[in-house]
């Protein structure tokens, strides 16, 4: 038998909603054997993040090499990097294996609005990861600082997705969760030539913690078993939706999604 094996490169959440917990509960909800590398370790909550731990690069690299020598992970997510020193480091040793299913995630800001990213860091993202990304997921704020212009508009949202094309990403996905109008929310697909829309129904719910970590995960997962971009964000769209409108209602803040959700929902249909 063959396993599907993905891997991520993120920061820990204690609260389990997203970052590295988010990512390998993800996967395996989708069947996929997942491994990963701690970049920080946070201690947060649904209320927000309480404290920001980095580890060293040596540990980051060790991390990365003992998985990538022995386990051979088809696909790998980055989330949370915390600095410029981890990001050209990751860049450094996604080049050294040759991987090429990388999904970028640029994680910036926690929900609560607390930095997971520091603001120096951003160009060394822009040069060193964005041109390695066979897909980037940023969300809106995320697009607005990686390409310096302000979206509003459906017109923007494209501006902003050749912007990062340009510069290298094969697809870019500018995800729609921070659009505050509308019962549709739509998450924008480019590939160089061509945009499409991947839409959801929008819930009025504060249970949105760790909603791009697992997104950016779940097509992660799908590429890992050899799927294409465009199969891959349809399913993590069905994925996401699914743990949305199944709230776990955890927590005194912003809660986490239920990555079970959509395992139930299709074990529900299927039998
Ligand atoms: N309230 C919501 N209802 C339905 N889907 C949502 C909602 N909020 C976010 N999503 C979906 O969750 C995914 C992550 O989106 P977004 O919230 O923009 O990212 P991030 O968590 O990185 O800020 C996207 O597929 C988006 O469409
Ligand atoms: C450790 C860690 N990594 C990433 C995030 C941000 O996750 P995201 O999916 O963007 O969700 P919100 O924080 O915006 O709810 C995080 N909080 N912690």
């Amino acid at each position: 038998m063959t396993v599907s094996r993905a891997f991520t490169i993120a920061g820990s959440d204690s609260g389990g909603g997203a970052g590295i917990q988010a990512d390998l509960k993800t996967f395996q909800e989708l069947g996929v054997f997942g491994m990963s590398a701690i970049t920080a370790v946070t201690a947060q909550n649904t209320l927000g993040v309480q404290g920001v731990y980095p580890l060293s690069l040596d540990a980051l690299k060790n991390q990365i090499d003992s998985v990538a020598t022995d386990l051979k992970p088809a696909a790998i997510k980055t989330g949370m990097l915390f600095n410029a020193e981890m990001i050209q480091l990751v860049a450094d040793r996604i080049q050294y294996y040759e991987w090429e299913n990388i999904v970028v995630d640029p994680v910036m800001i926690a929900k609560g609005g607390q930095s997971l990213l520091q603001i120096e860091a951003v160009s060394a993202l822009l040069t060193t990861l964005v041109p390695l990304a066979k897909v980037i997921t940023p969300n809106i704020p995320e697009a607005e600082v990686l390409t310096g212009m302000e979206i509003q508009t459906i017109e923007d949202k494209k501006e902003a997705a050749k912007k990062l094309f340009n510069l290298g990403a094969k697809f870019v996905m500018i995800k729609g969760g921070h659009d505050i109008t509308g019962e549709v929310v739509i998450d924008l697909l480019y590939d160089g030539n061509s945009f499409e829309s991947f839409e959801g129904i929008r819930r009025e719910t504060k249970h949105t913690h760790g909603t791009g970590c697992t997104f950016a995960a779940a097509i992660t997962a799908e590429l890992s078993k050899g799927k294409t971009v465009h199969e891959a964000v349809g399913t993590a769209k069905e994925f996401i939706q699914a743990a949305i409108d199944d709230q776990l209602g955890i927590g005194g803040g912003h809660g986490p999604t239920n990555h079970w959700a959509y395992r139930k929902k299709n074990l529900i249909f299927s039998s």
